[in-house]
């Protein structure tokens, strides 16, 4: 369980936002410059909000009161970047092992477990550069999980990918999700991949959550949002 209250002054204006994310997917969706990725950096603890707090579990990572700001690597959390930020001179098996600290006999199972359950078995010796894009998300998304994170924080996981990939991988993500059983804070921009994965969604708009979904979650005929999908924001 994350619990996030937090204000923070941007550029345009004051990110203010409040919401506890149970161990399931909460989608933060809104368009673009509304504050989602602010929010993720907050909670990974690569920006300091104003004031507030940001708890995980038992684990304060912030709060402005107790004067407590927990240091990124303190907090156990695991961050995918939307152009999945792996290694390109290191090759597939390399990548996914880097944050674990300690070799053992979990970390070994807990690697077999993620290389099969994200159909990359054939992959490990495969340099990153020979990666279909699919396959690059199925690696970052490997070794995220790698460092057993209490959270998993995704920025557009999915933007890159074609169509078809995007898809099935829409499918992975709940999944995991569900075998992992921790919160997933996922950033889009997508009306059709909140519906898909979210299991809640977060309305933003300039900083602030908004309580109706966009008139926009109506679908044409092919599962594209349609036109007036964006009104709500744009
Ligand atoms: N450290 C910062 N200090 C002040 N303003 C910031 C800071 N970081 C981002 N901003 C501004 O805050 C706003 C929200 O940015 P943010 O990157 O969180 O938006 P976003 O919703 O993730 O956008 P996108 O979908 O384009 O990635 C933007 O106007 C941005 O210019």
């Amino acid at each position: 369980m994350l619990t996030v209250d937090i204000k923070k002054k941007l550029s345009d204006f004051t990110l203010n936002i409040s919401f506890t994310a149970p161990n399931k997917t909460i989608v933060l969706f809104g368009p673009s410059g509304c504050g989602k990725t602010t929010i993720l950096r907050c909670i990974a603890g690569l920006l300091k909000p104003d004031e507030g707090s940001i708890v995980s579990n038992d684990t304060v990572f912030y709060s402005s009161t107790k004067a407590i700001h927990l240091p990124p690597k303190k907090r156990n959390v695991s961050y995918m970047f939307q152009d999945f930020a792996l290694f390109p001179h290191m090759n597939v098996k390399h990548n996914i092992w880097y944050g674990v600290k300690t070799p053992s006999q979990e970390a070994n199972e807990l690697y077999e477990k993620l290389i099969t359950l994200l159909k990359i078995e054939h992959l490990p010796h495969r340099s990153i550069s020979q990666l279909s894009g699919g396959e690059k998300q199925r690696v970052a998304m490997a070794r995220a999980l790698m460092a057993e994170p209490q959270i998993l924080l995704l920025d557009e996981p999915l933007s890159a990918l074609d169509a078809q990939s995007r898809y099935e991988l829409q499918d992975e993500l709940k999944r995991l999700q569900e075998i992992w059983n921790i919160p997933f804070v996922l950033v889009t921009h997508s009306p059709e991949e909140a519906q898909a994965i979210g299991s809640e969604v977060l309305f933003l708009h300039q900083g602030q959550q908004v309580s109706e979904p966009p008139p926009s979650w109506n679908m044409n005929a092919n599962g594209k949002p349609t036109r007036s999908s964006f009104q709500y924001f744009y």
